[in-house]
């Protein structure tokens, strides 16, 4: 049987840099043989003005038909403030996620050698860096009730989202940490703010009891957010996996990927219990960069390599894609984001080509 992926580029910079991935994606199917139907869909922005909903019925459907989704980006200036909160194009993003029951967010920090001096810590710091950050992605501020703007009777407005985690969330997404730690360097930090916050009581409690009861070969210790974004940029490389909320890891992710060199070179798997995952650089729509033709592909393919991985079990073709990065930076060949002396500044498609001509090889 045929395997079925949904492509939704959305907004900004997304469609620029799906369609490299996509490029890669049919060098994969064209190289392997094997039957890949690859269909795109609307989503975001411009779903919005095309049906005045930034995710269709339909495209949520053939999401869950497929065997995995490639995301771009969404959002950007044109919708802010102008089209209604709840269908702004970053709700879009929210439902497909939601829709797509994908509640671990695995967010994969590495440092390619080559980018060493891209980053804005110092090469030691960074060199050999690998974290892989799960962030919980269907609970938390992000969804809980109540929340709104409401007008109280002395006319002061307030505006309100609710932290919560039951502690089912909770198990699902450490479990997934949990099992990761153990293909790598058995090592979980879980990130929580139970000084302040009962989520994070609860957070901790049952993070502690499953390590102690099911992972007892697996380091476990804890740290508050605060402390985490101080130490990520301290000593990175004090971390294997990192386990934390929905907005936590949305934060601490951002700031790692600067870690190894530039926003976008971070890729995202979000996994489901079972069914398709969602694969999606962890970048925005980049407003301030999008048209220009140069913006880093580099991960939306990583994230395509992710999607081969984890839902098409083509893990030989993700190692393929991987190291085909890792040679071109090798190379010297950079977008601008990444760029260093005496290397050769691409554009999008230019990396694209530099990708697909060292698959080619
Ligand atoms: N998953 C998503 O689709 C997603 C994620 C984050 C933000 N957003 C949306 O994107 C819009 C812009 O948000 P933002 O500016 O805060 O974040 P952003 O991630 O779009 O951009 C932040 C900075 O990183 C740079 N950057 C991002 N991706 C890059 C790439 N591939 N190559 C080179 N440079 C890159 C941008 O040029 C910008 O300077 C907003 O509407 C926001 O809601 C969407
Ligand atoms: C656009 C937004 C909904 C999204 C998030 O906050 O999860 C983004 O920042 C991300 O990191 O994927
Ligand atoms: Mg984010």
């Amino acid at each position: 049987m045929s395997k079925k992926i949904l492509v939704l580029p959305g907004d900004g910079i997304g469609p620029e840099i799906i369609t490299e991935a996509h490029r890669i994606l049919d060098w994969v199917i064209a190289d392997s043989g094997v039957a890949i139907e690859v269909e795109e869909g609307l989503v975001g922005g411009i779903s919005y003005d095309v049906h005045g909903e930034p995710l269709t019925a339909e495209t949520l459907k053939a999401a869950q038909a497929s065997d995995a989704v490639l995301f771009g980006a969404i959002g950007g200036p044109k919708w802010d403030g102008t089209v209604a909160y709840d269908k702004r194009p970053e709700q879009g993003l929210l439902d497909l996620r939601k829709g797509m029951n994908a509640f671990a967010n695995l967010r994969s920090a590495v440092c390619f050698p080559a980018l060493a001096d891209a980053s804005s810590l110092k090469r030691e710091f960074i060199e050999g860096l690998d974290i892989l950050f799960v962030r919980e992605l269907m609970g938390g501020v992000y969804f809980g009730e109540p929340r709104g703007i409401e007008t109280l009777e002395d006319g002061t407005r307030v505006g309100l989202n609710t932290q919560r985690y039951a502690d089912w969330e909770i198990e699902r997404v450490a479990r997934v940490a949990f099992e990761m730690a153990r293909k790598r360097g058995s090592h979980v930090t879980s990130v929580e703010k139970a000084n302040v916050m009962e989520s994070g009581v609860l957070w901790r409690e049952v993070v502690t009891k499953m390590g102690a009861d099911e992972y007892p070969d697996v380091k476990l210790d804890h740290m508050y957010a605060d402390n985490c974004a101080m130490q990520l940029v301290k000593n990175p490389k004090q971390f294997d996996v990192i386990v934390t909320d929905n907005l936590f890891g949305d934060l601490l992710s951002d700031a790692a990927a600067m870690l190894t060199g530039s926003l976008g070179m971070l890729p995202s798997a979000s996994l489901s219990d079972e069914g398709p995952g969602l694969y999606e650089p962890i970048h925005g729509s980049a407003p301030d960069i999008a048209g220009q033709g140069i913006a880093n592909p580099i991960a939306a393919i990583l994230s395509l390599a992710m999607a081969l991985r984890y839902s098409l079990d083509m893990g030989g073709y993700a190692e393929k894609i991987e190291a085909a990065v890792a040679n071109v930076l090798e190379s010297g060949t950079r977008t601008v984001d990444i760029m260093a002396d005496g290397c050769t500044k691409v554009g999008t498609t230019g990396m694209g080509d530099a990708i697909l001509a060292e698959l080619s090889k």
